[in-house]
């Protein structure tokens, strides 16, 4: 098989595999261990990490000691023999057979210490990280089918810190297990202390990637993600300590987060919370108002998936005044309104996927397409909304053929928007009450003449609109 098709049959057949581990390499300035100088990059500059400082209990939790990395120079020094205590204070690791622990230093020869026993001043988020194995691994976790996962971001769980020393350290090839439902996988932190020999190996089917740090093992910080189901081994380290800082990757729902049961973020700090509480109290609402806002980022809102991703992936400012009115125990919905220029609003039940209408309709009778449209697109016509806000972008919701001195296709736009309500649940109560106020009657056909609405004329070759 030629490189090509190698290539061209992993992009197409096995998307999923194609990124199962990911890694780089942070160099370490000890040269900028000044506090007042920043240490992140300017465009110009790699970014580069500060040294990094190891703080440990000794083995009878009498004593706290510290060490920092990355140790200058080859003579004997007082960083050497902290570092030598560091290795020393470290226990057996064992791993898991089966359903035990086991110790058997034929299969696994290392150090370990237990998240109780250190601290450490690397943080994988200062260097944007977790955002790189976001990006890398986990649109292959979420386009997994069989994955039930929405989730939108990774957490990395500090596991141990684990030492392999020269001149046998070594793991053997295994899988680790994972520790939760969540978990997707492993990330690996080398931190900056010389050695040679100990590859990390990862496997995926067919495929390897052979992560050999060694040469830049003093000057780097160096990493590798991979994927729980990915078979690993470390090769033997003939020479030196290789240090490192092993993560549980967790897919959690973080985009939306504020919409979680238990968010992190507290809605209460959120500037607009004042602001919307009172408006909520205002008398415009007691009278049976609501509000609605146009969202003001694009949401593909008329898309088949459009139902399972909103609200959870609003972003910025729709996100904050999403949640808000959640928190303050309004019922809010995200829904579509179509692009009408009324008296009233058009308003989608649901999200609705965009659909083509197959019915030829005559371009010489605009109001009867009309008619023909709507049933097309369940919805309610409303007039109760206090708007806040104007529309920003409008998505095709129906496109329809028409027939008149020439064939053309015809679209109506929707625009996503918010719409806060203090009674009952949405959209179910926006149509009650506007049938109790008679709005929108079904009667109400000899006005449909001064809808106006945009459409796009366009040639046959438009139609697809998808
Ligand atoms: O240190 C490494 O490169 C990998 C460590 C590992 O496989 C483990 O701790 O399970
Ligand atoms: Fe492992």
């Amino acid at each position: 098989m030629s490189q090509i098709d190698r290539l061209s049959e992993l992009i197409c057949t096995q998307q999923s595999k194609t990124s199962f581990t990911c890694g780089g390499s942070i160099a370490v300035r000890t040269d900028k261990n000044d506090p007042d100088v920043s240490w992140v990059a300017n465009p110009t500059e790699p970014i580069h990490s500060r040294p990094i400082n190891i703080f440990w209990a000794s083995k009878d939790k009498a004593e706290v000691n510290n060490v920092t990395l990355p140790i200058d120079g080859d003579g004997e020094s007082d960083e050497k023999s902290k570092l030598r205590k560091l290795v020393g204070d470290c226990s057996p690791a064992s791993f898991g057979r089966g359903l035990t622990d086991v110790l058997d230093e034929t299969y696994r020869r290392a150090g370990k210490m237990n998240l109780e026993d250190f601290a450490s001043s690397f943080q994988p988020a200062d260097f944007g990280l977790i955002q790189h194995i976001e990006q890398t691994l986990l649109p292959s976790v979420l386009s997994n089918k069989e994955n039930s996962f929405q989730a939108k971001g990774l957490i990395a769980e500090l596991y141990k810190l684990n030492v392999y020393s020269g001149p046998s350290g070594h793991f053997k090839a295994h899988v680790d297990t994972p520790r939760s439902g969540s978990q997707i996988g492993s990330l690996v932190v080398s931190l900056p202390s010389k050695f040679s020999g100990g590859s990390l190996i990862v496997r995926h089917g067919a495929e390897q990637v052979d992560f050999d740090w060694a040469a830049t093992s003093g000057s780097h910080v160096q990493w590798a993600a991979f994927y729980s189901d990915c078979e690993h081994e470390i090769t033997k380290v003939t020479d030196g300590h290789r240090i490192t800082l092993t993560y549980n990757l967790h897919a959690v729902d973080l985009v939306g987060g504020v919409l979680l049961a238990n968010p992190v973020i507290d809605p209460k700090t959120l500037p607009l919370y004042g602001l919307i509480e009172s408006l909520m109290r205002s008398t415009e609402i007691a009278k049976g108002k609501r509000i609605g806002i146009y969202c003001s980022h694009a949401y593909a809102h008329t898309s088949n998936i459009a139902k399972k991703r909103l609200p959870h992936h609003l972003k910025g400012s729709d996100l904050i005044l999403y949640a808000i009115s959640k928190h303050l125990g309004y019922s809010v919905s995200v829904l579509p309104v179509l692009d009408y220029d009324r008296g009233f609003d058009v308003v989608g039940t649901r999200l609705h996927p965009h659909r083509n209408i197959v019915n030829e309709l005559d371009d010489e009778e605009e109001d009867r397409y009309l008619n023909e449209i709507e049933p097309y697109w369940d919805h309610r016509r409303v007039s109760n909304i206090i708007w806040l806000n104007n529309h920003h972008h409008g998505e095709g919701a129906l496109s329809y053929a028409t027939y008149g001195n020439q064939p053309s296709l015809g679209w109506v736009y929707s625009h996503a928007v918010i719409i806060v309500s203090d009674e009952g649940d949405g959209v179910t109560e926006v149509s009650e009450t506007d049938s109790e106020e008679g709005i929108g009657s079904e009667n109400d056909i000899g006005s449909r003449r001064d809808i106006g609405f945009r459409r796009k004329i366009s040639s046959d070759e438009d139609t697809d609109s998808e």
